[in-house]
């Protein structure tokens, strides 16, 4: 449905986008995901119309729309400030993009948004009168009250507090699925891109780096850029000595290494969740590939898990690891003693190491 194609921009002679190309298919939900200084706002204020690309193009349904001025798109915009008027009803707001409706019609489309977002009763309430969510749900029901081809939402939620974001992303989710509009996200927040996108797309220092459903980018990062910034992942530095075996630190660990010849250095990875813990006075039966001894150096409670820091000899590293606190909250007296780690050969990730990393070496 919208097609970005190589699209570029500087300021001043600061590169912000290096050449961005994208599908975008008509229903879907994506969003641009990446830290501050990406590139991600500037992309989607060129989408909307109010920054102009220096080379690239866009094409709505196969027509070129690149030098569409913001008014002929009539994309449905919502910002992080919820730029409402101040001085307007919330009614009012959400009619103000209806002036070519009938008055009637215009009355009922407002009452039809209003209620869509919950808001059905407080209609007549100014801006001030109106929580921060309350708030964001008027400026969503004003961008979609003309029936928008496409929705952009820049951080849309990144004023609210967690509880009060938690429950719009559900909403805006919900929304977008009822009315089936194509939509495109920018968010910090991988958490909210994970649970919200159909598919999300990483921005790094101005280019894609990665894009992929929420399960795929989680599953199989690509880069170490990608590993670090989508959830939480331990890098270790390693090198291919055989097929599917690496030395890390004074250890030998089983992994598929297919994408890298033997004698190249490269990264592992392994999310916290993937690694086993055992006693090392009672070890599990069975088979003993990847398994490392370990103690534990600090343990922070998260609610229902606990991350515990482990430092691994045979690796020189520091491993993070997810541990279930259960119902009484407590870490069994165990995990103080001696530890055994298994890390599962299909869990460890094996990533290229960043080009300046690779040079120095
Ligand atoms: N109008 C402008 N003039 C000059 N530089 C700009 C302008 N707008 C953005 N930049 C610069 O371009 C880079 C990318 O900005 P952009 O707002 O697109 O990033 P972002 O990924 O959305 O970050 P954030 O999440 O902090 O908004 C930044 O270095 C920013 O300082």
């Amino acid at each position: 449905m919208l097609s970005i194609q190589h699209i570029t921009k500087r300021y001043r002679a600061q590169p912000v986008l290096r050449g961005i190309a994208l599908d975008v298919a008509p229903g879907e939900f994506i969003s641009l995901l990446g830290p501050s200084g990406c590139g991600k706002t500037t992309l989607l204020r060129i989408l909307c119309g109010i920054e102009s690309p220096d080379t690239g193009s866009l094409t709505l349904r196969g027509e070129d729309i690149t030098a569409w001025p913001a008014a002929r798109r009539r994309f449905g915009v919502v910002f992080q400030s919820y730029a409402l008027f101040p001085n307007l009803s919330a009614a009012q707001n959400v009619a103000f993009g209806l002036q070519d409706l009938p008055r009637a019609q215009r009355a009922e489309r407002v009452a039809e948004m209003l209620a869509l977002v919950g808001l059905g009763d407080q209609g007549h309430k100014v801006p001030s009168q109106l929580s921060g969510g309350q708030q964001q749900r008027v400026a969503l029901a004003r961008a979609l009250a003309p029936r928008p081809e496409l929705l952009l939402l820049d951080e849309p939620l990144s004023a609210l507090d967690a509880q009060v974001r938690g429950g719009l992303q559900a909403e805006i989710r919900r929304l977008q699925q009822q009315l089936g509009i194509t939509t495109v996200m920018v968010t910090h927040d991988q958490d909210e891109a994970l649970s919200m996108a159909d598919r999300v797309v990483v921005m790094h220092e101005g280019r894609i780096e990665q894009q992929g459903t929420p399960q795929q980018l989680y599953a199989r990062p690509e880069t170490r850029f990608v590993a670090g910034f989508v959830g939480r992942m331990n890098l270790l530095p390693a090198r291919v000595v055989a097929a599917n075996r690496v030395e890390v630190g004074h250890t030998r660990l089983h992994c598929d290494t297919q994408a890298f010849r033997t004698g190249s250095t490269l990264l592992l990875g392994l999310r916290p969740e993937a690694v086993q813990l055992h006693r090392a006075d009672t070890p599990p039966a069975g088979a003993t590939d990847n398994r490392v001894r370990a103690r534990l150096l600090e343990a922070q409670f998260h609610g229902p898990t606990a991350l515990l820091r482990l430092h691994c000899d045979s690796l020189q590293a520091t491993l993070d690891a997810h541990w279930p606190t259960g119902v009484d909250a407590r870490l069994p007296d165990w995990l103080h003693g001696e530890l055994l780690l298994d890390l599962p050969a299909p869990a460890l990730h094996t990533l290229p190491l960043p080009e300046s990393t690779r040079r120095a070496a």
